[in-house]
């Protein structure tokens, strides 16, 4: 049967007021996302979008279509039960309506450096109940992400489960075609941005070498390597079919805390493979209990099979106290 996203959030919703504002929020975000797909389809018919225009508050080049994106969300957001906004292109937090129970952090158009290239590229989003401070990623009542791929996908979930809804473009709305959706465990694929390899710390620099070394490594399993360089496409093809991400922190000026930002972008995908049955670190923590003390903070982030990522944390433990985890000690011949 097929199920409209409006009639889903309309069923979940009930008579509740918190859920009802959080339903209506979540329609005016899909909404906009269908929007920026029509115009990300047609950006090259409209001139230069990939052109850079200015700097947002991190410190990241900011294009034509960064602000165009983030003017539609804010502009859909200034009519639903929203008092506080934190978007990546915005330097403070935007104030919309002061007595509405609902905050939201978004990342409007994620993998932007991308646009010209013509991959898959998104938004992100979590919605917390307002609180008039800053909250960690356990208080959100929903989170998504929409990626701008061969089709525009909605990953969704309102923390019973996930779900996936795919834009029609001609009927404008989207429609589901998943639920409960488990990351598999097994898939032996990792995403990371090797260019950094000489910044990373001796732990991540293992485990990479122990990927790379294949059936004859420590691991004893032959991985496969990805980077698309765009954060939502990466998440989608976990969910998808399993394997890890990792952005880490590194020894480059400005990335002790890696690139990507704990509100808009690590908290929101967090609570969906936590949802998903995956997990989601900085490396030592869950990255749902961080406790963010700016709109824009950093944070390492790793995703993916829970397996994958658990593995990941013994790595760091093992260098952290000077010897190898039980889970290798048998194979600590293959360290250098
Ligand atoms: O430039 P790098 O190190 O490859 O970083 C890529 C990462 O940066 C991002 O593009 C950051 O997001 P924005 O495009 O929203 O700034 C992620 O999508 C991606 O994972
Ligand atoms: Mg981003
Ligand atoms: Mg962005």
């Amino acid at each position: 049967m097929t199920l409209l996203l409006d009639d889903r959030l309309k069923e979940w919703a009930g008579a509740n007021d918190l859920r009802r504002a959080v339903a209506a929020t979540i329609s005016s975000l899909a909404r906009a996302s269908s929007d920026l797909a029509g115009l990300i389809a047609k950006a090259p018919l409209l001139g230069d979008l990939a052109v850079i225009v200015g700097g947002n508050a991190g410190g990241d080049a900011q294009k034509e279509l960064d602000v165009r994106a983030d003017a539609l969300f804010r502009a859909a957001l200034r009519d639903a039960p929203v008092a506080e906004l934190v978007s990546e292109e915005a330097d403070d937090i935007v104030h919309l309506n002061a007595s509405a129970p609902l905050s939201v952090a978004i990342d409007p158009l994620d993998g932007s450096s991308n646009i010209e290239t013509n991959v898959a590229i998104g938004t992100i989003f979590g919605i917390w109940p307002k609180a008039g401070r800053l909250q960690p990623g356990d208080a959100q009542l929903a989170s998504g992400f929409v990626v701008y791929g061969p089709q525009t996908m909605l990953v969704l979930t309102l923390r019973d489960g996930v779900e996936i809804y795919v834009l029609d473009p001609d009927a404008r709305h989207f429609v589901r075609i998943r639920e409960k959706v488990a990351v598999r465990p097994e898939r032996a694929e990792y995403a990371i941005n090797a260019s950094n390899y000489r910044h990373w710390d001796r732990w991540l620099q293992r485990y990479v070498d122990d990927c790379q070394a294949g059936i004859e490594g420590a691991l004893q399993t032959d991985y496969n390597t990805r980077w698309i360089a765009s954060l939502v496409a990466e998440a989608f093809r976990i969910l998808a079919r399993g394997g890890i991400f990792l952005y880490p922190g590194d020894a480059r000026q400005g990335y002790a805390q890696g690139r990507l930002r704990l509100l808009y972008e690590a908290a929101p995908l967090a609570l969906i493979f936590e949802e998903a049955g995956g997990a989601a670190t900085d490396g030592d923590r869950r990255i749902l209990e961080k406790e963010p003390d700016s709109p824009h903070q950093r944070t390492p982030l790793i995703i993916g099979s829970r397996d994958h990522v658990d593995r990941l944390g013994d790595y760091r433990r093992a260098a952290n106290h000077g010897r190898p985890s039980p889970l290798f000690a048998q194979r600590g011949l293959y360290h250098r």
